[in-house]
């Protein structure tokens, strides 16, 4: 609702009040719409201040409306009528004003923003555009490229940065509301025409076709499909171009097709999926709200290559003080030498201060004896990571939380090194770990609701989307990421190449192919797990039973790459070639070919012509069984969980929302379908065979997404 009231004798007060972020509902557009003519009508009031409750302006949009069947006063005829009034209309904007907030205020004749506020339109990331009238007005305020950047990004800006922009008329360190009466009052009787965004001229620029052709290659680029940034641009040049109403026209009309989209359905339930993960709770019954997180002050990273530099960073960055802690003189000083420019770009990035000063380095473990929580990031092997955490055990101060970095080995099997295992957990961070968001908090049976919700509330604190998984080989990314990689693999040996395989998968959405993403990480990596699992052996990759492991089908294309010293960018050669070691441009490599060519003959096998189709049928359904079959085990406590993952770990397109919402788009029953068609066809992948939950929610009639638990808890009370 919208609560109104009259203060210093002519000034209407109208306040949003709709917890927590006064988003506009139906109920909040009535609200405004009523005590705004009641504001016009009372010959007292000669100016209104719009301004929320509990310090936020206005979170925009009520997002939930969108998939109902919406009513109530709708916002751009009510804008309008802010607009058009003849009394002045001051948006006093504290906290948030964003999306419809935003275009709210700028159909208010001034704006003033407190110091903390943010603001933005952040629609594209929802899939939409900001239809109320945003993409008419910014540019008219603020001119057509600082517009673009704003509405085809949907960052948000800080108020200073507003200020500067022009996008408010005054920020203030003081009470919001008092500081918009008195503006209003000290503007009371001046005319209002000049104050009307929508009457402005959007500010010329010259070589408007070529700004525009540019803009759209470059959003096109970024996009990687997605269709609300492309016409979030149509709509900007439409402001550029035409007048005010028939901008207004374009708007209304290219909001119509992104609204019904199934990509602005994925975008928001990413929005919603991301807070419902933040809400964890774990098999033990321990649960975000009820379980009590402990502060860190101080914590250390044990071993600085990469990730553990990446860590200490984002630890840093978060205002903690580090002890980074590395034994080998070599990489301590390569770490010393880089982490400076990391730390400034950072900084510069996110305009705030530097944090050097906030790591402390030293080449001895012992130097980490009074920090709050250890995170071990040494090379990915067990014995080497047993003996860290036996010697954290009894350096660390009694009560420190000793987390690990591992990308998928026992967690558990670490914590029965110490005296403490409900202290240990896992914080699986993605490369660059500074950069990426995600993060994997893995609980293990004996890790202590404590130790869980300290490792949850660093990782917010780090910016991080922070995700609760249970202890498994490979957790839940790295986990599904194996049939992935193995129908990729078969792929090749049946006819297709890397380049197809990754042009797919692009073509799809995912920023790199999986080809691409493994010369990017280093094919040494798979292999070394490949190796530690038991299935490739040196040697075995050439002989009779080289494409038989275990009782099922292998592929030792990667073994064989490996062998050949051809460990992807860093050695110049992997999948593709590059101009030299460390080189970033893929480009294809006559050699791999003629390879793939060889391998296929020696094993007899025939090259088919296979399509896109089939490339991402194979390697996403393979990967998206592997996720049902983590939900059954209780790995992720919820679809949700598994789609965060892949989004901000793995580069999975945000508007198709992960793969599990993604199956739920496509239709379970077609799913389970097509891995039976190719479970047939290769019964000797046992990923490729159905997962039983999967079959449990085609015969539950395919709920949707967000009744998929109900199933789940069904499965685990039969077990
Ligand atoms: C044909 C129709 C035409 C319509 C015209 C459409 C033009 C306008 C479109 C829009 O405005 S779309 C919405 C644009 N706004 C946003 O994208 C902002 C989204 N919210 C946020 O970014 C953040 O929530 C925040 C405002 C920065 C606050 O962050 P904070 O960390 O403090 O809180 P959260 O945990 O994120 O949120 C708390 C709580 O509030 C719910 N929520 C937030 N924003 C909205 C919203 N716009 N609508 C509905 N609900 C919202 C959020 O889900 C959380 O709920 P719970 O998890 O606590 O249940």
């Amino acid at each position: 609702m919208a609560q109104y009231s009259l203060v210093a004798g002519s000034v209407g007060l109208i306040t949003l009040q709709n917890p927590p972020v006064n988003a506009l509902s139906a109920v909040v557009r009535k609200g405004i719409v009523s005590t705004f003519e009641r504001a016009l009508r009372d010959p007292k009031v000669k100016s209104v201040v719009i301004c929320g409750q509990n310090g936020v302006f206005c979170g925009g949009a009520d997002i939930k409306e969108f998939g109902t069947n919406m009513s109530g006063p709708p916002l751009v005829p009510m804008i309008h009528a802010i607009e058009a009034a003849d009394k002045p209309v001051v948006a006093a904007i504290e906290g948030s004003a964003l999306g419809g907030g935003l275009e709210l205020a700028l159909g208010c004749h001034y704006r003033i923003a407190h110091s903390n506020a943010r603001l933005g339109l952040p629609e594209v990331s929802l899939g939409l555009l900001p239809a109320a009238g945003g993409t008419q007005r910014l540019p008219r305020l603020i001119g057509i490229p600082a517009a673009l950047d704003l509405i085809t990004t949907g960052r948000h800006v800080t108020a200073a940065e507003a200020l500067q922009l022009g996008i408010v008329d005054q920020v203030t360190d003081h009470k919001i509301v008092d500081e918009a009466v008195k503006f209003v009052l000290s503007v009371a009787g001046k005319p209002l025409d000049a104050r009307r965004i929508s009457t402005y001229p959007c500010p010329p620029l010259s070589d408007l076709d070529t700004v525009f052709e540019m803009v759209m290659q470059k959003v096109r680029q970024r996009a990687h499909g997605a269709i609300a940034p492309i016409a979030c641009v149509q709509a900007v040049q439409a402001a550029a171009t035409l007048p005010y109403a028939q901008g207004m026209e374009r708007e209304k009309e290219l909001m119509a097709t992104l609204f019904t989209s199934g990509q602005a359905r994925s975008m928001q339930y990413c929005f919603f999926a991301q807070r419902a993960v933040s809400k964890w709770s774990i098999p033990s019954g321990a649960r975000w709200d009820t379980s009590m997180p402990r502060p860190v002050h101080k914590a250390a990273v044990i071993g600085l290559g990469t990730m553990g530099r990446g860590i200490t960073v984002a630890l840093a960055q978060t205002g903690l003080s580090v002890v980074a802690v590395e034994t080998q003189e070599k990489q301590l000083m390569e770490a010393k030498q880089a982490m400076p420019g990391m730390l400034e770009r950072g900084a510069r990035r996110r305009g705030v201060s530097l944090t050097l000063h906030k790591i402390t380095y030293s080449r001895d473990i012992r130097a980490v004896a009074d920090v709050d929580l250890v995170i071990e990031a040494v090379f990915e092997d067990m014995a080497l990571k047993k003996k860290v955490f036996q010697q954290l055990s009894d350096i660390c101060k009694p009560g420190t939380f000793l987390c690990t970095n591992t990308s998928g080995l026992d967690v558990d099997h670490l914590a029965s090194q110490t005296c403490n295992p409900e202290l240990v957990v896992g914080m699986h961070f993605f490369a660059p770990a500074h950069v990426m968001k995600l993060l994997e908090v893995v609980y293990g049976p004996r890790s202590s609701p404590q130790a869980v919700a300290t490792a949850m509330q660093l990782g917010k604190k780090m910016g991080k989307v922070s995700v609760a998984v249970g202890n498994c080989r490979g957790f839940v990314g790295n986990r599904m990421l194996k049939p992935y990689v193995e129908q990729a693999f078969f792929l090749l040996e049946e006819g297709a190449t890397p380049e197809q395989v990754d042009g797919a998968l692009e073509e799809f959405g995912f920023s790199m192919g999986v080809f691409k993403v493994s010369d990017l990480s280093g094919l040494d990596v798979g292999w070394r797990v490949r190796m530690a699992d038991g299935f490739a052996e040196p040697g075995a990759s050439s002989g009779p039973s080289a494409r038989v492991r275990q009782g099922r089908r292998y592929s030792p294309l990667g073994d064989l790459l490996c062998e050949q010293g051809r460990f992807g960018q860093k050695t110049g050669q992997g999948w593709y070639q590059y101009d030299k070691p460390g080189g970033r441009v893929a480009r294809s490599d006559p050699w791999l070919h003629s390879f793939l060519a060889e391998y296929r003959t020696r094993h007899g096998l025939v090259a088919r012509r296979i399509d896109n189709q089939e490339v991402l049928e194979r390697c996403l359904y393979a990967l998206i069984n592997e996720g049902f079959r983590i939900l059954e085990d209780g790995i992720a406590a919820g679809p949700e969980d598994i789609d965060l993952i892949y989004v901000f770990g793995y580069g999975w397109p945000r508007h198709r929302g992960g793969p599990m919402f993604y199956a739920g788009m496509v239709g379970l029953t077609k799913v389970l379908q097509r891995l039976e068609h190719y479970h047939q066809a290769h019964p000797d992948v046992p990923f490729m065979q159905p997962c039983s939950l999967l079959r449990r929610l085609v015969a539950s009639g395919s709920p949707p997404v967000h009744r998929w638990r109900e199933v789940i808890k069904k499965v685990h009370s039969q077990l």
